[in-house]
């Protein structure tokens, strides 16, 4: 049952954890979606303060080859490229707008990409746009035919497109017929999987978050970015669902995301998580989204030198194409690993915080170690902007996290190494 009473009052969030002057907005509504008056306004494109300058980096294990053949997404591609510019908006007793405000993901999608996706079980069990697509059947040949008739995880596309994806496996999704196919696209099995890619972003952009997560007083985007291979699909299934599968790595392809609530002294604000992929590739992609995140988890593998030194780089981004104010928590991921595995000092990861003001811990996805830490720093931060207008200004993201940060733990296997 959803609380009634809205105890929100400010217009608008309190001082960001990186200096700059804008604000994003706030949307209180008890009721039906507000947009924020400041919703289409376009933000001023900002200079970098640090030019990226990315590295090459090789993840541990390359992935799968289908993904070359992605249409489409380049690093280089223009970030101009049409998506509204919006600022963020914390929202309160706000349901499911936020996710029909998410700009539309480009049409990368393609049989490849597709299949990959429904190839991928371990996807299906979230909210986001890999799980929707694990729900596309592919079959081979002039046969191929996109169908959503999955037992749960779908929203409906059609009538209006108010089916709940609850992503849970309950309930039986509305089947989506595939679209009729267009002059000169007769038998273009390519042409439905595409189709049928734009059919699922559509019920992606309007579908609505599943039953369990309705109930919140406040709400926030955040976006875990970082290099290919760092981690940070790992530690959003660690936080959303307290498990870890070692073996398992397969890039994210574009975007995906969950929710998930996390109770703050009595508050509950409701984290929307967005996983990108780290691939270069998708770059453009996730640039989109960058813009109404209201806080960032950037990681780097503690493992790996080359993440931790393309941090900078992340950081120029961030500052060209989030909100000033977003909050950013710097993050040395696969802490347990230790001795000839490590890469990077734990020292390092702290000074690098300190030198841009930013939060740092380091954590770990296969113990557990500072997961909940993590978000629950983020989620307070949220709270105390966006909801208690009263603690503006108390809450103290960097002093929490070092309050509560706890001391790295090394796995057996990484030990013996
Ligand atoms: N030892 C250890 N391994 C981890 C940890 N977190 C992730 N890994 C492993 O690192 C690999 C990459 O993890 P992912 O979560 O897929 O990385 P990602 O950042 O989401 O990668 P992209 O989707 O390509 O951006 C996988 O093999 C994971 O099992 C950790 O905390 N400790």
């Amino acid at each position: 049952m959803r609380r009634q009473q809205t105890r929100y009052r400010s217009d608008s969030i309190a001082s960001p954890s990186l200096s700059g002057g804008r604000k994003p907005s706030i949307a209180a509504a008890s009721g039906s979606h507000s947009p924020s008056p400041l919703a289409n306004a376009s933000p001023t494109r900002r200079e970098s303060l640090v030019k990226p300058t990315w590295q090459h980096i090789t993840p541990g294990q390359l992935p799968p080859k289908t993904l070359d053949k992605i249409n489409g997404i380049n690093s280089d591609d223009s970030d101009d490229d049409g998506y509204p510019k919006r600022r963020p908006s914390v929202i309160v007793h706000q349901r499911q707008q936020s996710i029909s405000q998410q700009p539309l993901l480009p049409e990368f999608m393609t049989a490849s990409s597709l299949f990959q996706a429904q190839q991928s079980p371990h996807l299906s069990t979230g909210n986001g746009f890999m799980a929707r697509l694990s729900s596309v059947r592919l079959t081979s040949g002039s046969e191929q035919q996109p169908l959503l008739d999955t037992g749960g995880g779908g929203g409906g596309v059609n009538a209006g497109g108010n089916g709940n994806g609850n992503g849970n496996g309950n309930g039986r999704a509305p089947t989506v017929a595939p679209p009729a196919p267009g002059p000169g696209s007769e038998g273009a099995s390519a042409t439905l999987c595409k189709n049928a890619g734009r059919a699922l972003i559509r019920m992606i952009s309007s579908g609505n978050p599943p039953d369990e997560d309705e109930d919140f007083d406040i709400m926030g985007k955040v976006i875990m970015l970082g290099d290919s291979g760092v981690g940070k699909t790992s530690l959003l299934i660690r936080f959303r669902d307290g498990r870890y599968v070692p073996s398992y790595f397969l890039s994210t392809v574009g975007i995906d995301f969950r929710n998930k609530v996390v109770v703050v002294d009595g508050t509950r604000v409701k984290l929307q998580i967005w996983d990108t992929a780290g691939q270069e590739r998708f770059r453009s992609v996730t640039h989109a989204y960058y813009r109404d995140a209201h806080a960032l988890l950037l990681l780097y593998d503690v493992t790996n030198k080359t993440t931790y030194d393309n941090i900078r780089a992340w950081l120029g981004e961030i500052r060209e194409y989030a909100q000033e104010d977003v909050v950013i928590v710097l993050i040395g991921n696969k802490a347990d690993c230790s001795g000839s595995e490590r890469q990077v000092k734990r020292e390092d990861g702290e000074r690098l915080g300190r030198e841009h003001n930013v939060p740092f811990m380091e954590t770990s996805a296969k113990t557990g170690l500072n997961v909940e830490l993590a978000f629950t720093a983020v989620a307070r931060q949220l709270k105390s902007r966006g909801y208690d207008h009263g603690d503006d200004g108390k809450f103290n993201v960097h002093d929490f996290v070092r309050d509560n940060t706890k001391a790295r733990s090394v796995c057996a296997q990484c030990r013996n190494m």
